[in-house]
């Protein structure tokens, strides 16, 4: 039910419900860069997509995020791997923090329950999950959707940014591309709407490219019933796993695979969402990630108001690729810091 419900309500078609808000919640937290700094761009990019993505999907009133949620937040994602196959008792730290971020989730629940103002008005995303969702264990859902729709999105703008800020021809371009959508860049609230995206492909090609480079580690199965592959028959209840990392690495599919070539991906029927042959970042078949619509979305519109309004400088070399945790888009294994300058 919950699976389902989020491939309806998150279906390509169905994007146009958030962009506006979310357009205008990017704004809002762009703003506190203030006029010029220096910071980490993954932090950068956390401080503006967490609470404007949270604020889109949970509605603007339900918005808990400050540092102590940051802080059990970044605990339970840390251990969220271990924490999901070990018992918690091994694991004390995030099971606090686990069950601390469980009883925030559970008031938000109680709380839009209560909530009657969205009876006359458009439902956020949430509501739909909580109608739908009868009795306990609402506060779980709403957890796993809150970490499904932030961590991969969070790293995938990071490794963007960091590409296109290293590569000087390619960030020329896209600033040319964006002037010839809004005209000379500088610090209006400028509204991106979905044709804009459209017409600027060369930051989904690189939104795409970069997720190419950083895909999860792995993609699991588990067996259901006695499945032939070759001459091999994988038993009921093993597990089955494919590495996007690794496929996305593979020069059959993406020819000299280690370097960074927004341009490959000229090839691909993007206008009919379709992706490259051997693309396997969203997952594959029938459970593949369902907020990938709205993921290359958000990205995209970040991208355009991040580049339109601030010059950026990177002031450290490209991280690493940090191979720690499996199952996420790769975080980087080092910092990563710019300067940045609103432009006038
Ligand atoms: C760049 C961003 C993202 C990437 C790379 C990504 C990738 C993935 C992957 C690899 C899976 C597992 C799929 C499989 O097993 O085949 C997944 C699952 C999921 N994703 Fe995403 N995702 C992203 C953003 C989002 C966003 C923004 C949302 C929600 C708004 C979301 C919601 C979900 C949910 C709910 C699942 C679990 C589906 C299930 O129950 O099986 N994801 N994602």
């Amino acid at each position: 039910m919950f699976f389902k419900l989020m491939v309806q309500q998150l279906s390509s078609s169905n994007l146009h419900q958030f962009s506006e808000t979310l357009c205008k919640e990017f704004h809002e937290h762009v703003e506190h860069l203030g006029k010029e700094g220096t910071e980490d761009l993954s932090d950068l990019v956390r401080h503006i997509m967490c609470p404007a993505v949270m604020k889109t999907l949970f509605g603007k009133s339900f918005c808990p995020i400050n540092e102590e949620f940051e802080r059990h937040f970044q605990n339970y994602d840390e251990g969220f791997e271990v924490g999901s196959q070990m018992p918690e008792f091994f694991l004390r730290n995030w099971a606090k923090s686990k069950t601390w971020l469980l009883n925030v989730f559970e008031k938000i629940a109680t709380d839009i329950k209560k909530d009657k103002s969205s009876e006359s008005g458009s439902k956020t995303l949430i509501q739909h999950v909580l109608d739908n969702l009868h009795g306990n264990g609402a506060s779980g859902y709403l957890l796993l959707l809150f970490w499904a729709s932030q961590i991969n999105a969070v790293s995938g703008a990071f490794w963007t940014l960091a590409f296109i800020l290293s590569n000087p021809s390619v960030y020329k371009n896209i600033m040319e591309d964006i002037g010839s959508v809004y005209g000379k860049a500088g610090e209006a609230k400028i509204e991106v709407v979905d044709d804009d995206l459209k017409k600027l492909p060369l930051i989904k090609q690189c939104i795409l490219e970069a997720l190419r480079l950083a895909a999860p580690g792995s993609v699991i199965r588990k067996a259901l019933k006695p499945l032939k592959v070759q001459n091999f028959v994988i038993p009921p209840g093993d597990f089955l796993m494919a590495s996007p990392y690794w496929l996305h690495r593979n020069p059959k599919y993406f020819p000299e695979p280690e370097i960074f070539k927004p341009d490959r991906w000229e090839e691909a029927a993007l206008k009919k969402n379709a992706f490259l042959d051997g693309y396997l970042v969203f997952g594959g078949g029938k459970h593949r990630c369902p907020g990938r619509w709205f993921a290359l979305m958000e990205t995209h519109m970040l991208v355009i108001i991040l580049l339109y309004k601030y010059q950026f400088t990177l002031l450290d070399p490209m991280p690493k690729q940090s191979l720690l945790q499996l199952s996420r888009v790769c975080q980087p294994d080092g910092p990563c810091r710019v300067r940045y300058k609103r432009r006038e």
